[in-house]
């Protein structure tokens, strides 16, 4: 077996999944594929030019075709289809776990810090590099966080890990630092109606505190996350006009949010609407800096993924089994489940670092302790597949 086609790293699966799956691993080999015939091509043996893909508007195709095209050589072939789907997508994407914090904070029965600590352990031992440990809210506003301090505390870091918080304001930032916070988010909305709402103050009243947040996080050399949600949609405003989203975003960005993550909170996004939102963003923040952080309610969560990859797109923001909901945005469901994008990622042939197995066991972990069936669809199956 070539490197190209080895298995995706599941450990000791069956033979029967390893098969399966190990078949979805040829997208790889497209990739690679695809990078080689960038430099050269063999079509053409009297031509040693480089070659380019090019999309053919009348026949709607890609072609691959010769860079000296128009001088010496008329070298075109069409492409197959795996190909043309796979082109430039990351070969790495970094996830960010939020399900200790998103994922539990709409959890209505009080979940011990122990377990919380806990299932963050679980979470780090699969591989995954940013863990978002918690809140430092009112616990007013959101009880189940109320053990930020003791959850931060608890915690055994490992060094490269990232364990963000959640800051809103001044005072939570000063709490987080005391607890040993050493990256924290902000968060301000596109809708009016949600920031009102979430955090009890317009967008340009966040925006006036959380300079506030990151002037004093820079002060203490702390990383940034900026958050942005209602991007697509709002359960009161409904649609938001992507201008928005980019004003908020370029905001948070320029007051030193090293990344910035941007949110469907009730999950209403599809492909186009995301991608023509990413593209306003964009036009402010670099690529590199967006992570997208998709809710699952209507079931578009992968393939809004998806095409956020196409986009250029590395850093996804996902919850364990499909844990969360915010309580402040009726209807929205759980973010999409971090076991079903490593398997989508894995089968693009994307890294990850995240062992789907130790993920898995932090899965059943919490699913087990809130008495409800894993939210993920790929965990659900493996293990079907296993008993
Ligand atoms: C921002 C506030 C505090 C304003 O809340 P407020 O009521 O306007 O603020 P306040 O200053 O009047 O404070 C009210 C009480 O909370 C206390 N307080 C004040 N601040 C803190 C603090 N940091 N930590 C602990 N306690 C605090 C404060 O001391 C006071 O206590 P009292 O005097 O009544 O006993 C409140 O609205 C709040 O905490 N909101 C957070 C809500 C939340 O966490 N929502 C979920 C976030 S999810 C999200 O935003 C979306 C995201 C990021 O996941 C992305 C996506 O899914 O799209």
């Amino acid at each position: 077996m070539s490197s190209l086609e080895e298995p995706l790293g599941l450990g000791d699966l069956p033979k029967l999944s390893i098969n399966r799956l190990g078949s979805l691993s040829s997208p790889r080999a497209y990739r690679r594929a695809a990078a080689d015939d960038r430099s050269t091509h063999k079509y053409n043996s009297s031509c040693s030019g480089s070659t380019q893909m090019v999309f053919h508007g009348n026949s709607h195709e890609w072609h691959q075709q010769c860079r000296q095209a128009d001088a010496s050589c008329d070298a075109v072939e069409l492409r197959d289809l795996p190909r043309k789907v796979m082109w430039d997508l990351p070969s790495f994407v970094k996830i960010v776990e939020v399900g200790p914090r998103d994922g539990l904070q709409n959890e209505k029965g009080n979940v011990p810090t122990s377990v919380k600590i806990q299932l963050i352990h679980k979470l780090v031992a699969a591989g995954l590099s940013v863990v978002e440990a918690t809140s430092f809210v009112s616990p007013k506003w959101v009880p189940q966080l109320a053990d930020a301090k003791e959850v931060l505390k608890g915690i055994q870091q490992v060094p490269d890990v990232r364990y963000p918080v959640l800051t809103p304001n001044l005072r939570g930032f000063e709490a987080a630092v005391a607890a040993g916070a050493k990256e924290i988010a902000v968060f301000a909305s596109a809708s009016e109606s949600f920031s009102k709402s979430n955090i009890n103050c317009t967008i340009d009243e966040s925006l006036v505190r959380y300079r506030d947040v990151t002037a004093a996080a820079k002060k203490h050399g702390l990383l940034i996350r900026g958050y942005v949600s209602c991007v697509i949609g709002c359960p009161v405003e409904g649609a938001i006009d992507p201008s928005k989203v980019a004003y908020v975003a370029k905001e948070l960005y320029n007051m030193g949010c090293s990344e910035i993550s941007l949110g469907d909170t009730i999950g209403v996004g599809t492909p186009g609407s995301v991608a023509a939102m990413l593209e306003a963003v964009m036009s402010f923040v670099p690529v590199d800096k967006i992570a997208v952080h998709f809710h699952d309610t209507y079931g578009q969560a992968l393939a809004n993924i998806l095409v956020s990859l196409q986009m250029g797109i590395s850093i996804v923001d996902s919850s364990v089994s499909g844990l969360g909901g915010c309580p402040y945005a009726k209807g929205a469901t759980g973010n999409v489940a971090t076991e079903d994008v490593v398997y989508m990622l894995h089968g693009l042939g994307i890294e990850t670092n995240v062992d789907l197995n130790k993920l898995m066991e932090a899965g059943d972990y919490i699913s087990k302790h809130l008495g409800r069936p894993v939210g993920s669809k790929t965990a659900a199956a493996l293990r079907k597949l296993t008993t």
